[in-house]
């Protein structure tokens, strides 16, 4: 047998951070104990991901196997993978996700004090073609000590607790912040360990990059046509910005915190408020931004400032580099006038 060890063993692992971190602010393991059920379902969901190129060629995911037997697509099978791990973690009392119409209520005895919001697949129009898909989630302390109801769920952004996502790329990246910065974390294969490779990421001031449909330019806001117009013919004589659009948010935005840069899914006349949901898109991404530095808004206030109404409410979101999303919010204030 080789004597080999298998990692440096004074890597910090996903669980060695957050428990030292709870260790700081005499936490009880619950909030440890949680993210381990969300990185279960993470690495459950990473290597389904793997697998569903293979799969698809020959007709297994979302279809019948060889054997006959009806095998869950991927957005369905990855909302199974968190709302059981999070059910059977005995550390949450509530969960909505993309998925579900409704709220979904931890049975009595397996509940904790933590609600959980979530996306299991985000992007998943790109599962077929390959391209990078995640999952988001946004975890909030619940209240009170009553029964688990709607309410729980509709806290604004501000009052989050954590959250992050798991991006499914050339590697598997899990992005958290516990309201302390952002740390990244690079899934290791061979040991199945997410070990902390970038410690409190830091967004660039300005970027190069903006990421938006503009297929829908058509439809937009003047504000934001104008926006764009200045990116791409700047009269200062600056180079333009590039541009880039996967159509996956976790892959846009991730992007958008490593190069700096903006990501836009704005309101426009067909749908006045974008696409993307408050709750487990908006939220957590506005989340991780902020605390890396950068900023999110609606066009009017910050995304993390909005008093959420119904579990899947949309919102318009422009989110990045702090001077590129003040140079967007001039433009609004100048077209209100
Ligand atoms: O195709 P569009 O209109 O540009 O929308 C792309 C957006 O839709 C989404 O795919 C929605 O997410 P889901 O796949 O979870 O429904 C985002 O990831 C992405 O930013
Ligand atoms: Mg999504
Ligand atoms: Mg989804």
């Amino acid at each position: 047998m080789s004597d080999q060890v298998p990692f440096d063993t004074d890597v910090v692992t996903l669980t060695r951070f957050v428990l030292q971190e709870g260790r700081k602010v005499g936490g009880t393991g619950e909030f440890t104990q949680l993210l381990n059920a969300l990185c279960s379902a993470i690495k459950a969901i990473s290597c389904a991901v793997r697998k569903a190129g293979i799969a698809n060629m020959y007709g297994i995911a979302g279809g019948t196997n060889v054997t006959g037997d009806q095998v869950k697509k991927l957005d369905v099978l990855s909302n199974d993978l968190v709302i059981n791990m999070l059910r059977s973690s005995f550390t949450a009392c509530l969960l909505v996700s993309e998925e579900n119409e409704g709220i979904l209520v931890v049975e009595a005895e397996k509940r904790g004090k933590y609600v959980v919001c979530f996306d299991p697949l985000d992007g998943s129009s790109n599962i077929d073609c390959l391209a990078s898909i995640g999952t988001i989630f946004a975890i909030y302390r619940k209240p009170d000590e009553g029964e688990p109801t709607i309410r729980d769920a509709l806290q604004p952004g501000r009052k989050l607790v954590a959250a992050g996502y798991a991006l499914y790329g050339s590697a598997t990246m899990l992005v958290l912040s516990t309201g302390n910065g952002v740390d990244c974390f690079m899934l290791d294969p061979a040991i199945g360990e997410f070990i902390l490779v970038d410690h409190n990421v830091r967004i660039k001031k300005r970027g190069k990059i903006y990421s938006v449909n503009e297929g829908y330019a058509k439809y937009f806001e003047p504000a934001m046509t104008e926006y764009l117009q200045k990116m791409k013919f700047p009269k200062d004589g600056s180079s333009p910005y590039g541009s880039r659009y996967v159509g996956s948010m976790v892959a846009d935005v991730h992007r958008t915190l490593v190069y700096g840069g903006v990501f836009m899914y704005p309101a426009n006349s067909k749908s006045p408020n974008g696409k993307l949901r408050l709750l487990y898109e908006c939220n957590p991404m506005a989340f991780i931004m902020e605390q890396a530095g950068g900023k999110a808004t609606n066009g009017h206030r910050p995304i993390l400032d909005i008093q959420p109404t119904t579990l899947h409410e949309r919102a318009p979101i422009v989110l990045g580099s702090p001077d590129d999303v003040d140079d967007y919010l001039a433009l609004v204030s100048k077209h209100k006038v």
